[in-house]
């Protein structure tokens, strides 16, 4: 079975414009895509292509505008099987409280493990799970170092046992030493509690760990998604080759690194909607919008000259 199931989603956010008229913004704009049980998608792209707003729908915290996901096939909303890990472990816990209250809240918000000390115990575990000992209990979270802090919210979010977690760029606020571990720490998480995984990160690196398979956005769609090796070892999407191209390390020919920014999403370019900083892009780009076909391995492209780019 599918973890997750997400077919056609949308999300447009209709803002006020000076003169009276709404003005939408495409945030996310027909996007399917499937975790199977055990493995990790990660999303990736430049900030504002639409990654955070589907982990928030993803999580309930946002409504789609248009499309269904299904959570272990229930499209109904069942707030323990999916749990979010933010990006800010600081505003995701509550400063003036401990991490004993932090970790015995969504227990007795969900009625699980009632009773002083079966609870007493079950905070022990989650603390143990992510590697904390007893003695952070009675700590605040301002007295814990970022990459503790975080293994906090990750036992936070284990505590209601979920099937799935959403990571929303969940290193970009640690210092580089401590981003191994974290990393080392969910890829264990994973084995041991046989999770899904879906990680948002604009980290190339950290996905290149964690992932499994790859959805590559941009302003709101995808434009290539296949297997992590095949998408980081051989790039076909123009957007995915030019991002790709700034980070060291991948064995491959370097690519034309991103130039320009990324249009509004408020009026996407007609056509491709990278076609505006395309070093490949034709007439036709501007024209036609290219569906994600499947390639010759498997992999799903959305370029109108992807056959050429193979
Ligand atoms: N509540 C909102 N109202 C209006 N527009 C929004 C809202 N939330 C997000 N957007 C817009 O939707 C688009 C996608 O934003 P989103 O935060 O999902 O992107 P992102 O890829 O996660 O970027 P970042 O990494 O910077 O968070 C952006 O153009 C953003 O300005």
């Amino acid at each position: 079975m599918n973890a997750v199931t997400v077919e056609d989603l949308e999300k447009h956010y209709r803002i006020k414009s000076g003169r009276g008229e709404d003005r939408v913004v495409h945030a996310v704009d027909g996007v399917s895509f499937e975790v199977p049980e055990g493995r990790t998608l990660s999303i990736i792209g430049e900030s504002g292509c639409g990654k955070s707003t589907i982990a928030r729908m993803l999580v309930r915290l946002a409504d789609p505008t248009g499309g269904r996901i299904l959570i272990q096939g229930n499209d109904g909303v069942d707030r323990r099987a999916i749990q979010l890990v933010s990006q800010n472990p600081w505003s995701a816990l509550n400063r003036r409280k401990s991490i004993r209250h932090a970790l015995e809240q969504p227990l007795a918000v969900h009625g699980l493990h009632p009773g002083r000390a079966a609870r007493a115990a079950r905070v022990r575990e989650l603390l143990e799970l992510v590697g904390l000992t007893e003695e952070y209990l009675d700590r605040r979270p301002g007295g814990v170092s970022g990459g503790e802090l975080q293994r906090v919210t990750v036992a936070r979010a284990l505590a209601v046992e979920p099937r799935v977690l959403v990571l929303d760029e969940p290193t970009a606020s640690l210092d580089v030493s401590v981003k191994a571990l974290l990393v080392n720490l969910l890829l264990d998480l994973k084995q041991r509690l046989g999770l899904s995984y879906v990680l948002i990160t604009h980290e190339i690196d950290i996905a290149r760990h964690l992932a499994d398979d790859v959805a590559v956005m941009y302003l709101g769609r995808f434009v290539e998604k296949g297997p992590a090796e095949q998408v980081f070892s051989d790039p076909r999407h123009p957007y995915t080759r030019a991002l790709l191209a700034a980070v060291p390390g991948l064995d491959r020919e370097p690519g034309v690194p991103l130039t320009g920014e990324v249009p509004s999403a408020v009026s996407p370019p007609a056509g491709c909607r990278f076609h505006t900083r395309c070093p490949l892009a034709v007439d036709a780009c501007s024209r036609t919008e290219p569906e994600l076909r499947r390639e010759e391995d498997g992999r799903l492209v959305a370029c109108l000259r992807a056959d050429e780019l193979r």
